[in-house]
């Protein structure tokens, strides 16, 4: 086992549930914080689609704060003065983690591309875990997450129930819906029509399917909002120069402000992501299904769990719907879990959750607040 600038290579590699073993396993991070002696004020904040281990910095690619910067920090509702605070790239992403950008082993430099594995959120939940089992952290005090993120904290939830104290499980859902699974797919069918796809293998014919995945963020960021806040940024209103003429770029000659923003939506996504981890990550999240997992029983998944809950949803999330969270929290409840659910009025959609959302970090604070006295953590 070789560690490095905040990534571990597990030479051991780890039995994927597609049947491959996945030999060395990378698994880049970022820490936050001072862990307690006895390793108990650790948090794992679990990332969503697009994001990365970057959570409370600067991104090394575009400069922007962390994604989760407002959440994650001094004096924040995720408190590093207080929390040991841990963000890892999920297995299949590109910023470090063993996925379709790195290479296939320590003899083998070529990059994994469209033959990297398929992996499940069962298994970027396995990789993490030993990742914090290498940073000496028997259980963790909290897994928190929005989203993909979300996933990651019931399957932890389920596979790894002594070794979590608290789960905040936020806009999310126990499986990914077929309308989810159909917008996923739709996103990867922009990929794959863009003559620069070349079937996985951009790289090696010096390409990037920049067209596609553009195209495939921007049907994507749609159902990030809402139809409120889509009104609200930009109405009907037509883009102007700072001259004050109308900008041109469409075949009709003007152009909506809600174009030109999903435009530069998409075309800022392509400088920091990778195609093939796009099409590897929402893979996974169409696969996930708890409850199918655990025969058709939910709440199985989740029985006579140790863990306190608390399951967070938006009113204005279409994606990951209120009612979704709601079947979640009964699931827990009937198995057993100390279980709170709280509904934030939003009219943000839903990414909600990444936003400036007063009412998600009083939740977030109260219940890591309320656990971290209820766990006795004297920090
Ligand atoms: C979860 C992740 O995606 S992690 C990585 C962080 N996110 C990104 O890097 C970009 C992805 N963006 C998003 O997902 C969302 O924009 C959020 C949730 C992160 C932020 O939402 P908000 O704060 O409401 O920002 P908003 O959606 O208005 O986007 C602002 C951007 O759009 C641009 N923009 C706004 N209106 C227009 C317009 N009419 N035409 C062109 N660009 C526009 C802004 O200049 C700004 O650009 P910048 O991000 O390059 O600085
Ligand atoms: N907008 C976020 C949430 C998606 O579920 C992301 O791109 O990761």
């Amino acid at each position: 086992m070789v560690s490095e600038h905040d990534s571990v290579v597990f030479d051991q590699g780890l039995d994927l549930e597609c049947g491959v073993h996945l030999s060395p396993l990378r698994v880049a991070y970022r820490a936050y914080g001072t862990l307690a002696p006895d390793a108990s004020n650790a948090i794992l904040v679990c990332h969503p689609l697009t994001a990365d281990q970057y959570v409370a910095e600067p991104h090394p690619l575009t400069g922007k704060p962390g994604w989760w910067a407002r959440m994650v920090g001094p004096g924040r509702p995720i408190d590093t003065d207080r929390f040991f605070v841990i963000c890892v790239n999920v297995l299949g992403g590109c910023m470090g983690s063993s996925g379709p950008c790195t290479a296939r082993s320590h003899d083998d430099a070529t990059l994994w591309g469209t033959e990297f594995p398929p992996v499940t959120i069962r298994d970027m939940v396995q990789a993490q875990a030993m990742l914090v089992e290498h940073l000496g952290i028997t259980r963790l005090f909290a897994v928190i997450g929005g989203s993909m993120g979300g996933m990651q904290v019931l399957q932890w939830a389920a596979d790894f129930p002594e070794r979590v104290f608290a789960a905040m499980p936020i806009a999310t859902a126990s499986f990914h819906s077929a309308q989810n699974i159909a917008f996923n797919e739709v996103s990867r069918q922009a990929i794959f029509a863009d003559p620069d796809w070349h079937n996985g293998h951009y790289r090696e014919q010096g390409a990037v399917p920049a067209r596609g995945l553009a195209v495939a963020r921007m049907m994507a960021h749609i159902t990030y909002l809402s139809e409120e806040a889509l009104t609200r940024k930009f109405g009907r209103r037509i883009r102007h120069e700072p001259s004050g003429g109308i900008a041109r770029g469409s075949l009709f000659g003007e152009m909506f402000e809600v174009e030109s923003y999903l435009r530069h939506q998409g075309s800022s996504f392509v400088r920091r992501f990778d195609a093939n981890s796009y099409l590897t990550i929402t893979r996974a999240m169409d696969y996930f299904d708890l409850g199918a997992d655990h025969n058709g029983d939910l709440s199985s998944a989740f029985a006579r769990t140790p863990i306190r809950f608390c399951v967070v949803s938006f009113t204005s999330d279409w994606l990951f719907p209120t009612s979704q969270s709601r079947t979640l929290a009964r699931a827990l409840n009937r198995a057993g879990a100390n279980v709170s659910f709280v509904e934030i009025d939003s009219d943000r959609g839903h990414d909600a959750f990444l936003l400036d959302e007063p009412d998600l970090d009083r939740t977030i604070r109260g219940f890591i607040g309320g656990a971290a006295e209820h766990a006795g953590l004297g920090i």
